[in-house]
């Protein structure tokens, strides 16, 4: 029944705005965006010494962002009518119908156009070409195409993931360096093992609305056969930035270390195979990726903290 009292009324359309606001922000897919978003701020980092200018690197990051979060919103859009049969996705705004279509595609919009316009205007124009080739990498052909056309479609799609410290490294120095393409490497053969320990104990989700991810595909075997050597790769590929001279001493130690995790995770998975360790594999791809960008980010400034650490002790 509606209330006719004045304070209740005000009281309960504060608590319905803030449940919009929860849903429009549930709809850009918040901790996988602020993952990339983080890899996007490396990137920036990690393509000067020091001393970034902050214009490009405030507004290069919020473009990014907000380019990323259109992504997911559309991505969620085309995807409703599967998003709806599975479990994991079946809460999200708009199978339960607390955002209409309609609500969404606005609100995709106004995201990428503002993403747009911030990173043509005040970062430059190949930043806002990347971001746009990325967004439609993503949130159309991988959503409406490769999803639903291979198994190696989070393969393909991945690069649209791994992105962004391309997209951050080009927001200040306006070039693609070598350096830059490193780190998309990394991503990009991160992404497979991210992806598949998760098909694999959501196989039957998958396998219920059709869609071939791999593990429906070629079988849980070959899926973890996969895993592992998209693995090695990934273990190879992360000791470049040290071979290349990128990164220190302390950025190596701390890869090893992850990585020694990522393939104990790995193997494991290969030989006695249970979704508890399937899911543990995927929990560890995101906190590995997260520390391995920080670490370039530390060993980066490692002369810096250096100092800053004995000036504070003597
Ligand atoms: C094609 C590429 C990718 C695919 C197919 C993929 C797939 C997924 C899926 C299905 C989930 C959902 C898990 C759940 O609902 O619990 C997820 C979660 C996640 N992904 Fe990815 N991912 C990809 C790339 C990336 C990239 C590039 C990043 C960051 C750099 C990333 C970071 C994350 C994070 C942080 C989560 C956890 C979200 C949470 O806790 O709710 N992913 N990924
Ligand atoms: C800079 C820019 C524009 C980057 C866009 C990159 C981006 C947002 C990547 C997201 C990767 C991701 C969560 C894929 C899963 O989609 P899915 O549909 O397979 O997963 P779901 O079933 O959880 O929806």
């Amino acid at each position: 029944m509606k209330s006719d009292n004045p304070a209740i009324t005000a009281k309960t359309s504060r608590r319905h705005a803030r449940t919009l606001a929860r849903e429009y922000y549930e709809l850009t897919k918040p901790r996988v965006v602020s993952l990339i978003v983080f890899t996007a701020v490396v990137g920036m980092f990690l393509s000067v010494p020091s001393g970034l200018p902050a214009v490009p690197l405030l507004l290069g990051t919020l473009g990014i962002a907000l380019a990323a979060g259109s992504a997911a919103a559309i991505n969620q859009i085309l995807d409703q009518r599967f998003d709806s049969i599975m479990t994991r996705t079946s809460f999200r705004p708009l199978p339960t119908g607390t955002l209409t279509t309609r609500e969404a595609l606005i609100f995709a919009l106004i995201l990428g156009t503002a993403s747009m316009l911030i990173l043509t205007l005040w970062v430059n124009t190949l930043t806002a070409v990347l971001t746009f080739i990325s967004l439609i990498g993503y949130s159309i052909i991988y959503t409406v195409y490769l999803k639903h056309a291979t198994p190696q479609n989070i393969v393909i799609g991945g690069a649209a993931g791994a992105a962004p410290p391309v997209l951050g490294w080009t927001a200040i120095t306006g070039e693609v360096a070598s350096d830059a393409l490193l780190l998309f490497l990394i991503i990009f053969l991160w992404t497979p093992p991210h992806f598949w320990a998760l098909a694999l104990y959501r196989e039957k989700e998958y396998a219920k609305v059709g869609i071939p991810m791999l593990p429906v595909t070629h079988g849980r075997k070959f899926t973890q056969l996969q895993i592992l050597l998209y693995t090695v790769l990934l273990v190879a590929v992360t000791i470049m930035p040290f071979a290349t001279r990128m990164s220190g001493w302390l950025y190596l130690m701390g890869a090893v270390i992850l990585n020694a995790g990522f393939l104990y995770y790995a193997v494991r998975l290969y030989r006695d195979y249970s979704d508890e360790l399937a899911r543990k594999t995927f929990r560890y791809s995101i906190n590995y990726l997260a520390l391995l960008f920080a670490l370039l980010l530390v060993d980066h400034y490692r002369v810096y903290i250096h100092e800053a650490l004995q000036s504070a002790l003597y």
